[in-house]
């Protein structure tokens, strides 16, 4: 069910946040998909490629359950995929983000591993991350690369990928890929998406589902305090939340007739 909430506009961007409501998380990862296979088909018609901005938590059990449930086969084949932050462990430990990927979503999707692009993290974070912008700005032409869409979680404490609420990287303008030490969220060491790169995307879509995601979602979405999550506004794209009824049950959502 489509509820159409308030369409409000970004603080300090000229885009437009949208808010789609459904009725649970099964709802939401088949929505995510359908969200997915939609922009990646009028990009490719376009650019003959499509890039993906992954993180890691729930977002992979989105994905595989969306895809699992998908009876119309996907051509996935001029899909590349990035990774929004990642951390420093190596891929086969259980918190790797690439490595969840490949032990979950490799599994079963005719995906070859050569269209992931997985961040190097033998390196330490500095370094990783300079490796990693490289990577990203031979895989693009831009500057600051231009991604079709960016699959985003929000933690809590209203973090999205590793940018934490007071860390200093949050007010990060030069570089687009910064490494991270601290993160409050285990394993702290970590590279991650700045802003200048998240707010350059075409697209960003929040997946969130469930009540734990409830009170932060009202603070951002409803009472405009300023946590990570909230700051993700494309310059030139729209940002997405996308929500199950759970994790919207504090706003106050209109109905649209
Ligand atoms: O690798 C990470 O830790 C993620 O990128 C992180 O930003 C995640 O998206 C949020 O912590 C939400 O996680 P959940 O969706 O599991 O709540």
């Amino acid at each position: 069910m489509f509820l159409s909430a308030c369409v409000k506009m970004c603080e300090n961007f000229q885009d437009v946040r949208k808010i789609e409501v459904v009725k649970d998380s099964q709802r939401v990862s088949e929505r995510l998909i359908e969200i997915l296979v939609s922009a990646a088909e009028s990009v490719i018609a376009e650019k003959n490629a499509f890039t993906v901005g992954l993180s890691g938590g729930s977002m992979v059990d989105f994905l595989c359950s969306g895809f699992l449930r998908r009876e119309a086969k996907v051509d996935l084949t001029k899909w590349k995929f990035f990774f929004c932050d990642e951390r420093i462990v190596p891929v086969h430990h259980s918190e790797s983000t690439f490595g969840t990927y490949k032990r979950k979503l490799l599994t079963f999707l005719p995906i070859d591993e050569k269209q992931f692009i997985p961040v190097d993290t033998s390196m330490t974070p500095s370094n990783a991350a300079i490796d990693y912008e490289e990577k990203l700005r031979k895989n693009f032409n831009d500057r600051i690369p231009v991604f079709d869409v960016l699959l985003l979680g929000m933690g809590p404490d209203g973090h999205t990928c590793s940018l934490f609420p007071g860390h200093p990287l949050l007010e990060e303008r030069e570089r687009i890929v910064a490494p991270i030490e601290d993160s409050p969220k285990e394993p702290p060491r970590r590279v991650t998406f700045t802003f200048p790169l998240l707010n350059a995307a075409k697209l960003c879509v929040f997946a969130l589902a469930g009540d734990s995601k409830s009170d932060m979602v009202a603070r951002i979405l409803q009472n405009q305090e300023d946590f990570p999550a909230g700051r993700v506004c494309p310059l030139n794209g729209t940002v997405l939340w996308l929500l199950d009824q759970r994790a919207a049950s504090q706003l106050e959502v209109t109905l649209e007739t």
